[in-house]
Order: structure tokens, then sequence, then C-alpha cells
């Protein structure tokens, strides 16, 4: 079939019954719930953007396997070509949704495209696991598959390993061994989108420690699979407030679940690892999913970061107060944040190596500067816009108010900001940047960008253990081996 519409992805949600839970009550169809009408729009948007001839040779591509046009993210990166036509893809993409949605189909596409590409290390363990996650990548590719994932397992005692928590099966784990397949029982965190997507992988970060042998396991299945419980979090968004007052929580909300799954078949062609530490450990540093999906992230979150460095700069112009010192200073710091980023990227593309298997990886050491410096820049962005907007940004008037014919020429005699905005132009960038660093909607996205890569502490802590071990520290080597000579010899 090769790249899906928008229509045909809302069809197969409609077709669809997964057992989603919102509010207190079980969805009855997520097309039909308010809640998630926009959002499956905004990804619909995604589909159709594949169809249309102004974006298409950007995000596709002739697939060599089956002749049908498949999405670029499902490229197998094997030069600097391919890598710039996966970057290309991945902005166009985030472009969309301004790099507020971060777990757009790309990203898993992704995530399955470089374990497909690795298979080769799956193979060292089974060959069934490499053979069952290449024709997953087909079946993902060829159907156009929008894929959740459930990585970390709940934060129930985090002092103790999977297999040391009160209950066997607090953390997702295999309950039953069978001819056909697992049975699997238990929960794993944190489903964004999970509701609206139509197949969910689970594998996990490293972490496992001997005994937790029944937690190590990666498997993929369709979302409405029997015994799959998804709850979500309280929304951000009702699905009744309007593009004006809230332009950005009205159509981006992303919704985060909490997946259990209550003795769920697991067919063994769906298994890609079971069973096994030392390969459930090493899945993420050696399968390149740590440097594919992160160039999608990278991309996204610089977009992300861009516009809401524009967002602060318009609430400061608006108003007339980036003529101040410490404004314009605050903002110009910003705009390096987005440079420093975009230079990363470009540094991380560039500096690629070709792995003895042929995948071309992106510069890991950048990539993982990247993960390092978001969880900082994007929080900080966030920071100066509700350091500028201050109390203007709690006392903008409702499209109500805005629509009142009584009350519309005082919103138009006290609203509006230095000379040339007027009311409308003031309360809409105001209501803008209210979205991103108020509402529910702008703290999960900083949330977000502090976590959706694991807990930027430990990140950084093993970033440094790293160099540590790898560099030759040979600047202080070569001070430290020169000579030593006495007063008198050393200035001759
Ligand atoms: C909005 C959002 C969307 C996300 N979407 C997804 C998704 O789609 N799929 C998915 O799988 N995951 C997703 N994630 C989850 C993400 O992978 C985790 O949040 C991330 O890995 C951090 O883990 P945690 O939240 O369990 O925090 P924890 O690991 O529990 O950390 C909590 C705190 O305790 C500290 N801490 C915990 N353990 C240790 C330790 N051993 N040593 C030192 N300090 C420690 C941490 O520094 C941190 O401050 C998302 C997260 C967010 C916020
Ligand atoms: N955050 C990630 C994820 O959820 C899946 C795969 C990779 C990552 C990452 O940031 O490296």
């Amino acid at each position: 079939m090769g790249i899906r519409t928008g229509e045909q992805y809302i069809e197969a949600l409609k077709a669809r019954k997964p057992e989603v839970w919102l509010n207190g009550r079980l969805v009855e169809n997520v097309f039909d719930e308010p809640y998630f009408k926009q959002p499956i729009l905004e990804i619909a948007k995604l589909f159709d953007l594949q169809h249309d001839p102004a974006y298409q040779d950007d995000l596709t591509h002739i697939c060599e396997e089956t002749g049908e046009r498949v999405a670029n993210s499902f490229l197998f990166p094997r030069s600097y070509e391919d890598i710039m036509k996966r970057s290309k893809a991945f902005e166009v993409v985030a472009r969309q949704t301004y790099g507020l949605m971060g777990r757009t189909p790309d990203f898993l596409n992704s995530v399955v495209t470089s374990l497909a590409q690795n298979s080769w290390f799956l193979k060292k363990y089974n060959e069934d696991w490499a053979k069952n996650i290449e024709n997953y990548y087909r079946h993902l590719r060829d159907n156009d598959l929008f894929l959740t994932h459930a990585i970390v397992n709940p934060q129930n005692d985090r002092s103790k390993n999977s297999h040391q928590q009160s209950d066997t099966f607090t953390h997702l784990g295999v309950v039953e061994e069978r001819k056909d397949g697992i049975v699997v029982r238990g929960a794993k965190m944190l489903a964004t989108l999970a509701a609206i997507t139509d197949e969910v992988i689970i594998y996990s970060f490293p972490g496992f420690a001997p005994g937790d042998e029944r937690y190590a396991l990666a498997f993929a299945l369709p979302i409405d699979t029997k015994g799959l419980k998804i709850i979500c979090r309280e929304p951000a968004q009702d699905g009744t407030r309007s593009t004006f007052d809230h332009p950005l929580a009205s159509r981006y909300e992303e919704m985060d679940a909490l997946l259990i799954f209550e003795d769920v078949f697991v067919p063994w062609d769906k298994v890609f690892l079971y069973n096994n530490v030392e390969a459930a450990n090493l899945l993420y540093p050696m399968t390149g999913i740590a440097e594919q999906p992160a160039h999608q992230s990278g991309v996204r979150g610089y977009i992300k970061l861009a516009f809401a460095v524009e967002v602060a700069c318009k609430v400061a112009d608006s108003i007339g107060v980036d003529q101040y010192l410490n404004v314009s200073r605050d903002l110009g710091e910003l705009v390096q944040s987005v440079e420093v980023i975009r230079a990363l990227l470009r540094t991380a593309e560039r500096e690629y190596t070709i792995t003895e298997h042929g995948e071309a990886r992106l510069n890991p050491d950048t990539l993982e500067t990247i993960r390092g410096m978001m969880p900082e820049m994007y929080p900080r962005a966030i920071e100066v816009l509700q350091t500028i907007g201050a109390g203007g940004l709690l006392m903008m008037p409702t499209e109500a108010d805005f629509l009142n014919e009584e009350l519309r020429p005082s919103i138009d005699r006290h609203y509006g900001g230095r000379e040339g905005v007027d009311a409308e132009l003031r309360i809409k960038i105001f209501k803008l940047a209210w979205d991103l660093c108020g509402e529910a909607f702008g703290m999960r996205a900083l949330q977000y960008e502090r976590y959706y890569t694991g807990d930027p502490i430990r990140k950084r802590s093993i970033f440094y253990n790293k160099f540590k071990k790898n560099h030759s520290f040979d600047l202080v080597e070569s001070i430290l081996s020169k000579e030593d000579k006495g007063v008198k010899e050393t200035v001759k």
C-alpha cells in the first residue's frame, strides 16, 4: 500500500476499539471523542501532506524493495544524502505542529527503522527476533501505520529493580510462555498519543539486573489488543476551547497514557527480545535507537525552541519592552540558544560515520549534547517568556468578550500594544504566549523537553563518565609533560 492519506488513517481509527479510559469513563469511539478530535485531525494532516505535491519529495521516496512510495523516516540511512533526506522530512513534519507534537509518526518509524537496520544485533541472540523485527518494519512501512511506545517502568519504587517490586507484575513482565507465544502482565509508561495510534511497541531503556529476566522483553501489538488498558492523564483541553482563546492547546494536545497489560497474548512473530537481560541492556546502545530517533527529536526540538523564541520576541515587541537592555539581552540569549541547537544539529549530521554494518550514524556525542542542552534551553525560553509577558499574560479577554459588541470598543481602546499593534493582534500574541508558558498544555510541553529522552541528570553524568574514560586529555597532558625548569632558565 505505501503512504496513507489522512482519511485512511481516520477510517482505520474508526474501525478499532481500543480500551481507552479518560476522566473515569471508557471512550466509546476515539474519533467521536471531543478530547481527541482535533489532535486526530492534526495527525491526519501529516498523512495528507505526504500526498501534497509541494511536500511529497521532501517527505517520501520510492521503496527499492516494493516500488511503492513510503515515508522518508523509513529510509535506511547509508550516506550523508540519506541523513539529509531524513532531516528535511523531520523538519517538514515538525513545522506543521511547531515542534509541539513530539511523537508524530516519524518518531517511532525511526525507532523501528533503526532496529530493523541493526537486526544483526538481535540475530546474535536469536534468529527469529531478527526476522520478526525486519518483518515488523515492513508491516509498519508498507501500511504506513502510526505507533506509540512505552519503554519506562512506572515510578512505583525506583530504589528497587523490577523483580524486587512488592508485586511481581507491578512492572510489565512475562507471566506465561506458550507454544504460540507469550502472555504479558503489568504496566509500562508513558505512551504518548496511545489512544489515537494503530499499534504499540514495547521495549526498555537499559537498567536490567540479574533476576529481571521476565521483564527483559520487546514486542509489538495492535493498540486494540484484548487485555490492553490505556489510562489517559487528565486532559489539557476538552475539545470545546476555541482556537482564538487557545491557539495551541486546542490543536496540538498530545495525550499521554499509562498502559496496563492484563494477561495480553503476544504471538512469537511479534516478539523481538525475551528473557535476556544482556540483550535488553544492549538494545539501546547497539541498535541505533539512541541515534536515529534522536535525529527526529533534535530537529523537532529545534523547531519548537525557535517557535517559543519567536513568540517571546513578538510579545516583547508588541508592548515595546524590547527597547530595554534587560529584555533585549534575554531575547538575544534565546536567539543564541536556537543558533546553538541549529549548529549542533548540522554538526551531528555532518560528522556522521558509517558503521561496519553500513548504517550512516550521526555523531552521538553531538546528539547527546542536544539532549543535554534542550532540558535547560527550552525551560529558559519559557521562563523569559513568562518574565516579559508578566501580568499582561493574565488579563487577556476571552473570544466571547472580544466578540461582544458592547464590550468591543473598550477592548479596542485598552488592549492594544505599541503604535501599530492593535488590540486584536496584541490579544492573539499574548494568548499564544499563555498557551506556551502558563496553560497546562504549555507545562506539559515543557516537561516533555525535560524528560522525553530520559532523566537529564543521569544522562549528563553518564556522558561525563564516558568522556573521562575515552578522552586523551592531551592538552593538559602536554603541559604536564613539559620538562620543569627553574625560574632563571624559564625566563631565558
Ligand atoms: C510529556 C512526556 C511524554 C513522554 N512520552 C513518552 C513516550 O511516548 N513513551 C515512553 O516510553 N516514554 C515517554 N516519556 C517518559 C520518559 O521516557 C520518562 O519520563 C523519562 O525516561 C524519565 O523517567 P521517569 O519519568 O520515570 O523519571 P525517574 O527516572 O523516576 O526520575 C525521577 C527523579 O528521580 C531521580 N532518580 C530516579 N532514579 C534515580 C537513580 N537511579 N539515580 C539518581 N536519581 C534518580 C531523577 O533524577 C528524577 O529527578 C515521556 C515523558 C514525558 C514527561
Ligand atoms: N526518548 C527516546 C525514546 O522514547 C525512544 C528511543 C530513543 C529515545 C531517545 O531520546 O534517545
